[in-house]
């Protein structure tokens, strides 16, 4: 008999679900982590300390309080790393005692180190931090979900102060003044208007012509203009050709021979899967270029008994998606019945004002003849939105011309990422534009925009019906 039924491989968002649904499937379940990393890149790295920087940004510099209380308004003048790290840590501390009392109360072991492949079916495991010898375990089942770590491209030096990736710029150790951002993704972007909003003087370089292209032109314009307002200088079409340190900062050289200072230089352009301490080929499986492994609509790599989840499969590499992957390996594996991953998956980005979405967009439905209205509310026009002082914010829904439907629902400013769920249950019970029509919303609040747009779209509706059936 296996040691265990199932051995996961990384305690990231997709890990931690795999090996929660197994246990409480009654199986006997390990995952294998660092140390210090319990919780992932999502906990210690990514998802999570820069969310809570945001909120610390957000209220320390008092921006979004300042259509109330004046240009002027902040909480504290001087903001240190120390004001923005004490809240981060402070959250990260207590989502490890979450994860942790969680894989306890399930009966999830915790081996901590590093995992590899000796066979298919045993898992070594150092602990580098205790410096013992590589232990043993085998396991019926394996899910890898190991995630990835900053892509650093080999002629850019790093240094942890001057030159860093994503995961470096949470313990600078100071507000840099000038700072530039080489990757508009949406790690690149979030950032960037954290470190605009907090005063600092901010260049995105991107190798595209535009930004977060999945999502509605209108609201990245909208953006755009937002991030600009706040110094925020934008080089589309343009690629950094390498980066020279300098005892006082850094000079960013493009491709087309621009240089540009800062004090601070932080690559955001793309991630590598974590697959190279693997040891695959002991398992009979590959990772690609990127290091991502590929797999089947259950999750299971061309290894039967093995699945992996999360980043390392890559698109669409988010914390949400992470978790319900791991889930339904899990199912999957011990013959569980689950449905697949939903279709309507939401998006939330997290930029100062956040922006989310769920369903199509529409230059895709435009691109694909679907027949649409457009319904919008400005946030503005809402009591709540004047209560709150955002005056920008709006809410945008496509509704289908044929048979009255949701088909995306998008979302700037205030709440967005909250909001949109509105949406996306509607959309996921086949509703029509008709419910929000007719519902009765509390009042003030940011939801009455559903309402609000849904008349929007209906009255335009309308519009179109009354003309076609003139004579
Ligand atoms: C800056 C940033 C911001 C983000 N913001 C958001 C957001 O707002 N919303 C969102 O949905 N997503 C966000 N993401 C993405 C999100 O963090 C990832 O999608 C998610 O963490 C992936 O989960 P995962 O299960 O693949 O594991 P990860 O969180 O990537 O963790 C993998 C774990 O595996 C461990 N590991 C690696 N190799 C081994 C090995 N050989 N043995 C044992 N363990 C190993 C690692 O130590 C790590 O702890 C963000 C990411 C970043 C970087
Ligand atoms: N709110 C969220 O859901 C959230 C937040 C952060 C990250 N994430 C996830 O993390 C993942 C990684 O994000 P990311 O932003 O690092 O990667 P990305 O691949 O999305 O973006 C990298 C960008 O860098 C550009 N680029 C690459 N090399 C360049 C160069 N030399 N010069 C100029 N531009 C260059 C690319 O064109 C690309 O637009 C994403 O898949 C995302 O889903 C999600």
């Amino acid at each position: 008999m296996a040691d265990f039924d199932l051995v996961v491989l990384g305690s990231g968002p997709g890990g931690q679900k795999a090996a929660i649904a197994a246990a409480k499937l009654g199986r006997r379940v390990a995952v294998v982590e660092k140390r210090h990393m319990m919780g992932g890149v999502c906990i210690n790295t990514g998802t999570i300390p820069s969310k809570t920087l945001r909120e610390a940004v957000l209220y320390l510099t008092g921006l979004n309080q300042r259509e109330l209380y004046g240009a002027s308004y902040r909480v504290k003048d001087d903001i240190t790393v120390t004001d923005l790290g004490m809240r981060t840590q402070h959250v990260i501390g207590r989502e490890i005692q979450v994860i942790r009392s969680q894989l306890s109360r399930n009966h999830v072991s915790v081996l901590q180190g590093t995992g590899r492949f000796l066979d298919p079916h045993t898992i070594g495991i150092t602990d580098e931090e205790a410096m013992t010898e590589e232990t043993k375990v085998t396991a019926d089942k394996i899910v890898i979900a190991t995630g990835t770590s900053p892509a650093r491209p080999a002629s850019v030096e790093f240094d942890g102060k001057t030159v860093i990736d994503s995961d470096a710029i949470l313990h600078l150790d100071r507000v840099p003044e000038t700072l530039v951002v080489v990757g508009a993704g949406v790690i690149g972007i979030e950032y960037a208007s954290m470190f605009a909003a907090l005063g600092t003087k901010v260049t995105v370089v991107e190798r595209r012509d535009r930004m977060l292209e999945f999502c509605d032109l209108e609201i990245v314009e909208a953006l755009k203009y937002h991030l600009r307002d706040l110094a925020v200088t934008f080089r589309f079409g343009e690629s950094v050709a390498g980066v020279e340190r300098r005892p006082r900062g850094a000079l960013t050289l493009l491709e087309s021979g621009k240089k540009i200072p800062a004090d601070c230089v932080m690559y955001s352009a793309g991630r590598q899967g974590k697959t190279a301490e693997l040891c695959l080929d002991a398992a009979g499986l590959t990772a690609d270029d990127r290091g991502r492994i590929s797999v089947d609509s259950n999750y299971a790599t061309t290894v039967p008994h093995i699945y992996a989840v999360g980043d390392v499969i890559g698109f669409p590499a988010l914390a949400a998606t992470s978790m319900e992957q791991g889930r339904l390996a899990a199912q999957h594996a011990f013959g569980e019945p689950a449905g697949g991953m939903h279709e309507l998956s939401p998006i939330g980005i997290y930029t100062i004002p956040e922006i989310s979405f769920v369903g199509k967009s529409e230059d895709e439905l435009t691109r694909d003849k679907v027949p649409f209205e457009v319904g919008i509310s400005r946030y503005r026009e809402l009591a709540r939105g004047q209560i709150i002082g955002d005056s920008y914010g709006m809410l945008k829904l496509l509704v289908s011309s044929l048979d009255r439907r949701l088909l995306g629902v998008h979302v700037f400013g205030t709440g967005a990422t909250e909001l949109l769920h509105i949406g996306q249950t509607l959309m996921g019970c086949g509703g029509t534009v008709d419910y929000l029509v007719n519902a009765v919303f509390n009042y003030p609040t940011l939801s009455e925009s559903y309402k609000v747009a849904a008349l929007d779209a209906m009255n335009k509706m309308r519009t179109v019906a009354r003309l076609a059936s003139d004579r």
